[in-house]
């Protein structure tokens, strides 16, 4: 059976990584179609609109997603329905891609390039579970008013609404505490319940759907501390489970932990475990073009791909064993390079990496 894929490349360094994980992808001698589209400002630039429809079609009409990065700054003066970021939240809501797996783990071979004590991470391999399509993200109303009673009457305001409704706490749960099950049995449930009602409602509706998972030791942190834990002894976690606002935090601060946050792939999966794939990290505009951004995070996203959409385990490994291949060779793009590793481009990442495979 042919399994289609959408290629998503989108802006800054998206084009670069994507096009090293398609590679990578078709060398597998799998029965996959690759299609591209456009997304982000690429499209708002030649189609009017940051998620033009035959983009959103192509998605939908897909087994998996392979999705780069979009953004830019010059897209920041837009309206927000057509910043670039629009197309990666429209993408995830319509989907239902509401768990977005975001796993950080470092390699051995990375153990210098973290910025923290090689034995505070060495081992690492913590998951962050985030919840992607509620929260403040997505609650409404949100925008800019007018303040009409109280001590700013008469300022505008901005403002934001957060809230959680019980389905939308227990399907993320639900996934965390399998995820859980899979891995160490320890599930930390990261929230902000000594100041927000919604974090609290959060925390009670976990309570309740751990009594479904009694093999599963269950522990809260509030958000501010864990942000802490996370750089002060990250191996204390295995699953994190929390919000979309949080999530988006904590997992660029354990992004850092695998030396940088061009290795951290992500999966956002929705109830059919249809999935959109992408690095954790954006479009970089800083490094975009130099054939210098690491290609790995999105290599490895590819892998989650196999593994989580298409049933491929076989192929994940393969993949996740050739990069492993390429970090023993002591080959490095610049953010990840340390004393004694030989630096490589963007695309000579890819190339080592296509060798590599078994
Ligand atoms: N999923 C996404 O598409 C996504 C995620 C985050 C930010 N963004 C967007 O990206 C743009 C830039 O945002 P930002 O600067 O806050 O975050 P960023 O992740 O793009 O960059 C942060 C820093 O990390 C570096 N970096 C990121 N990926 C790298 C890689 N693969 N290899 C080497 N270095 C890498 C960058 O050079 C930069 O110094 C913004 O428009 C933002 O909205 C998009
Ligand atoms: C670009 C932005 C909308 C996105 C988010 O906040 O979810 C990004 O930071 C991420 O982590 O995927
Ligand atoms: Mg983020």
């Amino acid at each position: 059976m042919t399994h289609k894929i959408a290629v998503l490349p989108g802006d800054g360094i998206g084009p670069e990584i994507v096009e090293q994980a398609s590679r990578v992808m078709t060398a597998l001698g799998l029965d996959l179609a690759l299609e591209t589209a456009q997304v982000g400002g690429r499209a708002y630039d030649l189609h009017g609109h940051p998620l033009p429809p035959e983009t959103l079609e192509l998605a939908k009409a897909s087994d998996a997603i392979l999705f780069g990065a979009v953004g830019d700054w010059k897209y920041d003066a837009l309206p927000r329905e057509l910043r670039p970021e629009q197309a990666l939240l429209g993408l995830r809501k319509s989907l239902g891609l509401f768990a977005n797996l975001r796993p950080a783990i470092l390699y051995p071979q990375l153990a210098d390039a973290s910025t923290l004590k090689p034995e505070i991470v060495s081992g690492l391999d913590i998951l962050i579970v985030r919840e992607l399509t509620g929260d403040i993200y997505f609650g409404q109303p949100r925008g800019v008013r007018e303040v009409t009673e109280g001590p700013f009457k008469g300022e505008r305001q901005g403002f934001d609404t957060m809230h959680y409704a019980e389905s939308e706490v227990r399907r993320i749960a639900h996934v965390a505490f399998e995820a859980a099950q899979k891995r160490q049995k320890r599930l930390c449930s990261v929230d902000k319940a000594n100041v927000l009602e919604t974090s609290q409602f959060w925390r009670d509706i976990v309570i309740e759907v751990a009594k479904e998972y009694p093999d599963v030791e269950l522990s809260h942190m509030y958000v501010d501390n864990a942000a802490m834990q996370l750089v002060r002894a990250p191996k204390a976690f295995d699953v994190i489970v929390t919000g979309n606002m949080f999530g988006d935090i904590l997992s660029d601060a354990a992004a850092m932990l695998t030396g940088s946050i061009g290795m951290l792939p992500s999966a956002s999966l929705n109830e059919r475990n249809q999935g959109m794939y992408e690095p954790s990290h954006g479009s970089a505009p800083d490094i975009a073009g130099q054939n210098i951004a690491n290609p790995l995070a999105t290599i490895l996203s590819a892998a989650m791909l196999l593994r989580y959409s298409l049933n491929r385990a076989d192929a994940a490994d393969r993949v996740e064993a050739a990069v492993q291949a390429v970090l023993e060779q002591g080959l490095r793009t610049p953010d990840i390079l340390s004393e004694g590793t030989t630096q490589v481009s963007t695309s000579e990442m890819g190339d080592a990496v296509l060798k590599a495979l078994k």
